[in-house]
């Protein structure tokens, strides 16, 4: 695809049905469960994200080197499957991926018994993992603040160990509903766990095979509750989306009906219908970080205060993403600020809504979260290919509701 993308909307009004792409935080999972349990079983529905064919690819590679491109549930979950399995593999990535850290779950999986040595900077990829020789160590003590999927990548290998595992997490708990969503795959594929308190018990077990159906994504959901929210008039109605969900993402639902959006469950999915919103927030991020650049891009276009928390992981992701936000809204003359520590405040200016651009930062959220900025005015976004790690087919399903879409 082109280096930049022209988007607007003559009408402003949405109407319209649409397939979102699969959850890959649910498919990755899956398919490493699947992987480890050593039969057949059936996954249905599995992400077209790139994040999920990668993996895919990956599972039926034998190559010795090993590119997980930017896909962070990938590097981790890897990582932790070719150590338990034995696989002698150099495991790396894009420029990117060797910022983002891994040495938690490194040190984790060498006191089970895995050797992993670093090939560039310590504590990042590339990593070079060996034979595995298992300590017979049980219990382990590893921080829980830096990213739930060392967590998640520990605990779905638990079962092969002889002894089990018991993790006790140490510090806030990040990210704590995909650690649910780990579980109940887990459970879903017949491994039992316990989670009291900060300690994660899985006694030693054999999945069984099953069959399984990815749920649609409430995280690309998310961009359409806020095209809903900017369009003058809407009515749409977005597939494959369940009540209850094994995605935190689903935070999305009480998000967005303070900012103008109602959702109705139906049997195929949700519709979405326009409301009233409030004028100030206050929100916490820590159980759904992927939401915070939809909320930043939509509060800003609304003129609505929001007062953040909880959003420490996101200076590590696909780009940090503090620092690109605080640049794209301040090209909005608003300003995304931490006012004490931890507490960031998003004061929206007055914006003017000729010839909006926006940059992007190898950060699918980024194309996404801004995108729908396009019904108040015309709206560039550059590296429009970014969405292929999560919603490869985004900006068709934009087309679908009328958007005009020009390829520079
Ligand atoms: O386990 C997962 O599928 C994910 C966990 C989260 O990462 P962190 O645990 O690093 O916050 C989330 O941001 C990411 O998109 C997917
Ligand atoms: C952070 C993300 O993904 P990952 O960490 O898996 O690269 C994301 O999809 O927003």
């Amino acid at each position: 695809m082109s280096d930049s993308l022209s988007l607007s909307h003559p009408t402003g009004i949405l109407n319209g049905s649409i397939k979102l792409p699969a959850s890959k935080s649910e498919a990755n999972r899956a398919l490493i469960i699947s992987a480890l349990s050593g039969q057949e079983s059936q996954l249905h529905n599995l992400s077209e994200a790139n994040d999920t064919q990668l993996l895919q690819r990956l599972l039926k590679s034998d190559a010795e080197t090993i590119d997980a491109e930017d896909a962070g549930t990938v590097m981790r979950f890897l990582t932790a499957y070719y150590a338990i399995t034995g696989q002698q593999k150099t495991l790396t990535g894009t420029e990117r991926m060797c910022q983002r850290p891994i040495k938690v779950l490194v040190e984790a999986l060498r006191e089970l018994g895995a050797s992993i040595d670093y090939q560039g900077e310590e504590g990042y990829p590339p990593l070079k993992i060996g034979a595995f020789t298992g300590s017979g160590q049980k219990h382990l003590k590893v921080r829980s603040d830096i990213s739930s999927q060392f967590i998640s990548a520990l605990l779905m290998i638990a079962p092969l160990l002889p002894e089990g595992l018991e993790l006790e997490l140490e510090g806030k708990i990040g990210s704590r509903p995909y650690i649910e969503m780990t579980l109940s795959l887990m459970q879903h594929f017949g491994v039992a766990a316990n989670f009291e308190g900060n300690t994660i018990s899985v006694a030693h077990q054999k999945y069984k095979s099953a069959e399984f159906t990815v749920e649609s994504d409430w995280s690309a959901a998310s961009y359409w509750y806020s095209l809903v929210a900017l369009a003058k008039e809407a009515d749409i109605t977005l597939l494959g989306l369940k009540e209850y969900s094994f995605q935190g993402d689903r935070a999305i639902v009480d998000i967005m009906y303070r900012l103008g959006v109602y959702t109705e469950f139906t049997a195929e999915g949700v519709r979405l219908l326009k409301k009233e919103h409030e004028r100030h927030l206050s929100l916490d991020f820590s159980d759904c970080p992927d939401l915070a650049q939809t909320i930043v891009a939509l509060c800003t276009a609304l003129g609505v205060h929001v007062d953040m928390t909880g959003l420490e992981s996101l200076r590590i992701k696909e780009t940090d993403r503090i620092q690109a936000l605080q640049i794209e809204v301040l090209s909005m003359n608003s300003s995304l600020q931490e006012i004490t520590p931890g507490v960031f405040h998003l004061e929206p200016g007055i914006l003017h809504k000729d010839n909006l651009s926006f940059r992007t930062y190898q950060d699918h959220r980024m194309a996404m979260a801004f995108a729908p900025l396009a019904l108040l005015g015309p709206v560039t976004i550059q590296e429009p290919s970014v969405v292929r790690k999560s919603y490869p087919r985004f900006w068709e399903d934009l087309e679908k509701v009328g958007f005009e879409i020009i390829t520079n």
